[in-house]
């Protein structure tokens, strides 16, 4: 029980690191939009928003209406934030609680803990999932993350054995991966082969990314894998110890924990009930 609650307080954590993130970036939003003389409001984009957490909430085999009510706090929110009323009918009418009684009933319904760690579908479930997403997005989704952690030791030529070469990295059970390679001082996301790769599950690359649990360790159990030129390989491995980790945004260091902690969780709780 005491793990079980530890997944939640995970997943409850990443909720709310997520919602910051949102304000964050509907402030930006609304920053354009002054600029530009555009309406506050944006009934179609709102409509959207649900239309898309429908459709995602089908497929995650989420009800609908509690994803419908989550959707539409965070846009409320986002309404309140550019100085509007939290209702779509501006100022009309009071917050319509009753949208929020979906989510309340299910907060107290104490069959959810469980139901909710075993409703996380395991990595190997995401792959068909991801494999729909254009083929360059994993490199375009992580580029920018890799270049922030490794920028001071970018800057201090700590990487200078990369240039020209190429490093991949492997998720087995998503079947997706990355290559890398250091070019005019910066790393950019390639198609072209790698030359060593490094390869583990989801699960074990955030506990190794989260440093939840080290390479040596990782490597030592075989969870973790290296193939192609092992010199190259191994020398990458190393920095893996040296990343100044304090340079992370505090909120991706939290997600990145928190979400290892309970990938970990979910895998243990999978493999209880084989
Ligand atoms: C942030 C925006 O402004 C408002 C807030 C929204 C939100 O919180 O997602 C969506 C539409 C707008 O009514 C936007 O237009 O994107």
């Amino acid at each position: 029980m005491a793990r079980l609650r530890l997944g939640i307080d995970a997943l409850d954590d990443a909720l709310l690191v997520c919602l910051a993130a949102r304000r964050r970036l509907v402030a930006a939003v609304a920053r354009v939009k002054q600029r530009e003389g555009l309406p506050v409001r944006d009934a179609a984009r709102e409509r959207r928003i649900d239309e898309r957490g429908q459709s995602l909430a089908r497929r995650l085999g989420l009800p609908p209406s509690l994803a419908r009510a989550q959707l539409a706090l965070a846009v409320a929110d986002g309404r309140c934030l550019q100085g509007l009323s939290p209702d779509p009918g501006q100022g009309a009418a009071p917050p319509d609680d009753a949208k929020l009684a979906p989510a309340m009933t299910l907060a107290n319904d104490p069959s959810l803990p469980r139901a909710l760690l075993r409703a996380i579908p395991p990595p190997a479930r995401w792959a068909p999932l991801l494999r729909r997403l254009p083929s360059s997005w994993p490199g375009r989704a992580l580029e920018p993350a890799v270049q922030q952690l490794l920028a001071a030791p970018l800057r201090d030529g700590q990487l200078d054995f990369l240039v020209g070469r190429r490093l991949g990295i492997a998720v087995s059970d998503l079947g997706i991966g990355w290559v890398f390679a250091l070019r005019g001082g910066r790393l950019h996301a390639t198609p072209e082969p790698a030359e060593a790769t490094v390869r583990g599950t989801a699960t074990d690359l955030m506990l190794l990314a989260s440093r939840l649990e080290d390479a040596d360790t990782l490597f030592f159990q075989r969870r973790l894998e290296l193939t192609g030129d092992t010199e190259l390989g191994l020398t990458a491995r190393n920095l893996l110890d040296r990343l100044p980790w304090e340079s992370v945004p505090l909120g991706v260091r939290i997600l990145l924990h928190r979400g290892a902690r309970l990938a970990r969780e979910a895998r243990d709780a999978r493999r209880g009930e084989a």
